[in-house]
């Protein structure tokens, strides 16, 4: 049973799922019904992509992961399968629901330690799903990599014994699932690396809890789907004259190194802004007039140059970084864009690492900057938030959206959107090789251009992104930036 679209889209954290089961429970709800129902969608998925296996083992914890896989086991008995259940730790230990299914489930289980890996075997991890609370060490991890070198699939419940749901990473060791079988909703864990690797194809299964219960417990935490920002798409006008679509500015370094600005103004255009302007010294124009056509230029050597330029206020947006260098010309140019829309990307964001508050107070009020750093660009402006481990990527980008007063896009295989006052979406539709030289300056020109476009910064950042992970699988493996740059499409419209 799959579940309801909208709720499909939604991220709960493991605490909304504990205030999501505490309400189901005073409703009237009976959590033990919510376990059986979920220990029958495992075995379900079990049976359907593992209809031959040899025998199922289904691994319990204490906690109520261990009581779903009990359930599971019942369920696969019935169905004729060869079933073996293990449990870790002490039976005293069981508590709950869990109690009650080893209760009533009439199957034998054996010590954890019992439990020798053969090939054929299909393994149920239900060691925890939610309830994670330290790393898993000693005899588990050793059992851990036993089933992982004999390749046995393994099919997680909630969660691979190991992720975090809250952060997705590896407390310790962990199970690599063929298939995650969650309820309800996904958790950051399914979406954020490594978990989202570890979970191996994830189904999300309605247990019976009702879609309000869920709503009102529904954090600003979303998929990057089209679905996030479409309505900000249908706003632009597609027949607009060039001057409404926008005009970006994006800003050159030195000839030598105006190879990456020039990506993102090409992109710019790709994407869709009207007109794009290269603002560079007046040394780099030959170059940047060789290479450039439909981009136009503006030589920029002083400060009183670059004031005279940006009176146009038809420049509506700017990008600034790639290939910069000059981090004290960055710091000048900056200021004198502090109340424009601003991409702020590679050397852009390098050049504040001394005094990054200083960036920060530029842009108090209205949101209009977007920072676009990794993490290696991200430790130097927030330091203290890249090297707190107990923080989770979407804690990470949050905290910097609030203090930068700037729409964070953490790059990355799992990038996070997220923006001053709390939404935060993760993107999941970029291919791996993205990972190439160039790929983040054509990202900057993408959002530039949605900036121009009149797209509100969110928005604006959350849809480039989706939309340079729609280019990379346009583009195919093994595709360059330049290649990249041609497979740019229209963003998705609402019909
Ligand atoms: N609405 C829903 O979503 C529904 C959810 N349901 C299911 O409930 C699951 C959550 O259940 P849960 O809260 O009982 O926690 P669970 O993950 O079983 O683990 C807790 C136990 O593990 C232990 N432990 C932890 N880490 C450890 C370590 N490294 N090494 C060793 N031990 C460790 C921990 O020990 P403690 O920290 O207490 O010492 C505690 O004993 C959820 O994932 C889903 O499958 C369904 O039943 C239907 C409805
Ligand atoms: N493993 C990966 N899978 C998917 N996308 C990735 C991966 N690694 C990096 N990316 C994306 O590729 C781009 C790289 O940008 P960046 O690090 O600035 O590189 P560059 O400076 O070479 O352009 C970012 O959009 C990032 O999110
Ligand atoms: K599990």
């Amino acid at each position: 049973m799959g579940v309801e679209t909208d709720i499909a889209s939604w991220i709960l954290t493991p605490s909304d799922m504990t205030a999501v089961d505490r309400d189901a429970a005073t409703s009237g709800l009976s959590s033990f019904g919510l376990m059986r129902a979920a220990g029958y969608a495992v075995a379900a998925s079990a049976l359907r992509h593992y209809p031959a296996a040899t025998r199922f083992v289904c691994l319990c914890g204490v906690g109520n992961n261990g009581g779903d896989a009990m359930i599971a086991a019942e369920a696969l008995t019935g169905s004729g399968a060869d079933v073996a259940v293990y449990l870790m730790g002490d039976r005293a230990r069981l508590a709950g629901d869990a109690a009650r299914a080893f209760a009533t489930v009439p199957l034998r289980s054996q010590p954890l330690g019992a439990y020798v890996p053969a090939i054929g075997d299909v393994v149920i991890d239900g060691l925890f799903g939610a309830g994670l609370s330290r790393a898993v060490s000693g005899a588990l991890a050793t059992l851990m990599r036993a089933v992982t070198d004999l390749a046995l699939p393994v099919i997680a419940i909630d969660l691979p014994s190991g992720v975090d749901g809250r952060s997705g990473q590896v407390l310790g060791d962990s199970f690599q699932a063929a298939q995650t079988v969650t309820f309800m909703a996904r958790k950051p864990g399914h979406l954020l690396l490594p978990g989202r690797t570890l979970c191996g194809a994830l189904e999300v299964v309605d247990i019976g809890i009702p879609a309000r219960i869920i709503r009102s417990h529904r954090a600003p935490l979303v998929e990057n789907t089209p679905a996030l920002w479409r309505d900000a798409v249908k706003a632009l006008d597609p027949g607009a004259h060039k001057y409404r679509r926008g005009h970006l500015v994006v800003f050159s370094g030195a000839a030598a190194s105006s190879g990456a600005a020039r990506m993102s103004a090409t992109a710019g255009l790709s994407a869709g802004a009207g007109l794009v302007t290269m603002v560079a010294p007046t040394e780099a124009m030959p170059t940047l007039a060789a290479h450039l056509t439909a981009v136009m230029l503006k030589p920029v050597d002083t400060d009183a140059m670059l004031s005279d330029l940006i009176e146009d206020t038809r420049l509506n947006a700017f990008v600034l970084g790639p290939g910069f260098g000059a981090p004290e010309r960055v710091r000048r140019f900056v200021a004198a864009l502090c109340d424009r829309p601003l991409v702020l990307d590679a050397d852009g964001i390098t050049a504040f690492r001394e005094d990054p508050q200083a960036l920060f107070d530029a842009f108090r009020g209205p949101v209009r900057l977007v920072l676009t750093p990794h993490d290696g660009e991200f430790s130097r402006l927030f330091p203290d938030l890249a090297g707190d481990t107990a923080l989770s990527k979407i804690d990470r980008a949050t905290m910097a959206a609030a203090r930068s007063n700037a729409v964070l896009i953490l790059k990355g295989p799992d990038t996070v959107i997220a923006e001053p006052h709390g939404r935060v979406a993760i993107n999941a539709n970029a291919p791996p090789w993205l990972a190439t030289a160039g790929s983040g300056d054509v990202l900057a020109g993408i959002v530039g251009a949605h900036l121009a476009q009149g797209m509100p910064p969110f928005e604006a950042a959350a849809s480039a992104v989706w939309r340079h992970g729609a280019a990379g699988h346009e583009a195919g493996e093994g595709m360059t930036a330049e290649d990249l740059l041609r497979a740019i499409r229209p963003l998705p419209q609402a019909s």
